[in-house]
């Protein structure tokens, strides 16, 4: 119960946009509801201090300001999946929790993707304009059937999947590319998985983009993507405006050298007369929605009932399901956790970019295992730690707004995402490393598993046809002293850093003059090198067997360097220093 002039009163939601009164009728149960449309920014802040729980949809600007304002606020719920007009950071700051609903409109999204399958197949947006201005024009609009086609998927996760699974009814072909996508769940659904993104790009009658909107996605198909393509191919785009590259695509369509598209989503939505995305919405071959992926009286009342239980919860005191920032950590369990919480977060995010990045058929599909060694052991609790380590594996693949793991959802999100994770305990007394706890993970690779040299395995590299190299376990282990995680092994190497910013990890000859080789290209490329550290190989526990990928007797001369810089190394500068003598491999991963 809410105070209110000295009075208890039942605790108070505001709701600003359209909701479906699904889940409205929930929240009327226990909470006032003031449902007020059409408010100002201004209005809404005069008033929002009188509330515990704002809903809203991407309409709303939910500001520092507003959040400010807000001074009973517990509880920001996007009906939706997006959360970019909410101030993430200044909710954190002030204790409010944001939910929304990663689930409740995938099916939504797909059908409509579908639906922009057959009106660009079947040219359905120009016929309606054509016919109801008067026109009759038969041989001018003849379309293409899909059946026996071939529908490519870039990203196969909730969406790119249910798209799938509905194309394969109109009788197409499927093939998918998603380094990080659970193969079972592709097979079970007919798809291929291709292992390059060419490889997809060159077989596509039609392409339907299904990845998030994340540094790595934007602009991921470009004028050199579109280049590789069937002239014949078509582009669906219901993902987010951008990840396709819009001045690109409209040149490959006014070219004649891309068919045609069908697009629902815009990098400036609305977009402005005149801009790329208007050129692109004018053209008889682009069939043009207004971002309407969600917009289904179905998908509506699932977000609506989704966002209204999870504000029920959190106002009764609850943790919710899908917590965009969530506490991964109770508050009771803060002191002793938080830093190693920091630390599995890391170490599951330099897996994924480390071990992952080398290699396009790379898969989190893994068994880890994780043990906690030393006073970490006697932790109870290691729930905290484990939602940590599955956000860190997962984050560097997936966008914010879609991925809220907490303690509540972790193990879920892992079993959907084909991670398995074996957690056990360790008591060996750590003190004469001068720390009294440490996490190792590890993923057991077998060598005599053809999968094993396809891997991404940091010991196999881009040069391993000309020098034999060692298949090894993935390893990274981690400590944390004075509150500050370090990374102390990684790989078959032993070393000390602390795992943060951009890092560039790079696998050399253990001989003289790599540095150096390695420094003068950084600086050629204007990079500023603020650490450095190189590791040896570990002397101490497994180092493996000593076998190459094809069974000899391998060297033991490599080191590994790892140098912290102060602005990301772009593809080009690190695969140059592939290319000049020494370095085996490199990647670059931010922390
Ligand atoms: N138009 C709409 O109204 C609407 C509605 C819902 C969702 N969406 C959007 O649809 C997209 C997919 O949503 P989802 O819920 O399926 O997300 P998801 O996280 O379940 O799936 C995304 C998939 O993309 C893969 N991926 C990431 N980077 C990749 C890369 N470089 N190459 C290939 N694959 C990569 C991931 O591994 C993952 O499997 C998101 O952008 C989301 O915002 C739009
Ligand atoms: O992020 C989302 O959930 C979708 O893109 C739809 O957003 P909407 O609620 O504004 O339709």
């Amino acid at each position: 119960m809410a105070e209110t002039n000295g009075h208890t009163s039942r605790p108070r939601v505001l709701i600003p946009e359209k909701v479906s009164p699904d889940g409205l009728r929930l929240l009327q149960e226990t909470l006032d509801v003031d449902e007020k449309k059409g408010l100002t920014p201004d209005e809404l802040k005069d008033i929002i201090g009188e509330y515990d729980a704002l809903i809203v949809r991407s309409e709303t600007k939910v500001n520092a300001q507003l959040l400010a304002a807000g001074k009973r606020l517990k509880v920001v719920a996007r009906a939706g999946v997006g959360v970019d007009n909410v101030d993430l950071e200044a909710a954190t700051k002030l204790g409010v929790i944001v939910v929304n609903s990663p689930q409740g409109n995938i099916n939504a999204a797909a059908e409509h993707t579908i639906a922009l399958l057959m009106a660009v197949a079947r040219n359905v947006g120009s016929a309606s304009v054509s016919i109801k201005s008067g026109k009759w024009e038969r041989s001018k609009l003849v379309g293409v059937e899909v059946k026996g086609k071939t529908l490519c998927v870039l990203g196969l996760g909730k969406v790119g999947l249910t798209v799938a699974r509905a194309a394969g009814g109109l009788g197409m072909n499927l093939m998918a590319f998603d380094p990080y996508a659970n193969p079972s769940l592709a097979a079970s659904a007919n798809v291929e998985l291709v292992s390059s993104m060419d490889e997809l790009l060159e077989q596509a009658d039609f392409l339907t983009i299904h990845t998030p909107m994340i540094a790595s996605t934007k602009g991921i198909i470009g004028a050199s993507e579109l280049s590789k393509m069937k002239k014949t191919a078509r582009i669906l785009n219901v993902a987010r405006g951008g990840i396709v590259d819009e001045k690109s695509l409209l040149e490959a369509i006014e070219a004649g050298t891309i068919a045609g598209a069908g697009l629902d989503v815009f990098t400036a939505e609305p977009p402005q007369p005149g801009d790329t995305a208007s050129k692109l919405i004018e053209h008889p071959s682009v069939v043009a929605t207004p971002h309407l992926g969600a917009s289904t009286v179905e998908a509506q009342e699932n977000v609506s009932i989704d966002v209204c239980t999870q504000v029920i919860s959190i106002l009764s005191g609850q943790l919710p399901r899908s917590a965009v920032n969530a506490p991964i950590i109770l508050p009771e369990e803060y002191r002793t956790l938080q830093p190693f919480v920091t630390l599995l977060e890391k170490m599951g995010s330099l897996y994924t970019q480390h071990f992952g990045q080398n290699n396009s058929t790379q898969r989190l599909r893994t068994t880890f295992e994780l043990v906690y060694e030393g006073t970490l052991a006697s932790t109870n609790n290691t729930k905290p730690l484990f939602a940590s380590l599955v956000k860190g594996l997962v984050s560097p693949v997936t966008s914010t707004d879609s991925l809220n793991i907490n303690i509540v959802n972790a193990e879920l999100v892992a079993k959907e995402r084909g991670i398995l994770i074996s957690e056990s305990k360790s008591r060996e007394n750590l003190e004469q490393e001068g720390y009294s706890a440490s996490v190792t993970l590890k993923v057991r690779l077998d060598p005599r598993s053809p999968s094993a040299s396809r891997r991404g395995n940091p010991i196999e590299g881009e040069q391993s046809s000309q020098r034999k190299t060692k298949i090894q376990d993935q390893i990274i282990t981690g400590f944390v002293v004075n509150n500050q995680p370090y990374i102390s092994r990684l790989g078959r190497f032993s070393c000390q850093f602390v795992p943060t910013g951009t890092l560039l990890i790079c696998r050399n000859y253990d001989e003289p003059g790599k540095i150096g080789v390695v420094g003068e290209r950084l600086g050629k490329a204007g990079v500023n090198i603020r650490f450095m550290s190189v590791a040896p190989i570990e002397q101490n526990g497994n180092n493996g067997g000593g076998l190459t990928v094809d069974g000899h007797e391998a060297k033991e001369n490599e080191a590994l360097m790892i140098l912290g810089v102060d602005k990301p190394v772009d593809e080009e500068v690190r695969k140059s220093l592939i290319a000049g003598d020494g370095v085996v491999e490199a990647s670059v991963v931010l922390l």
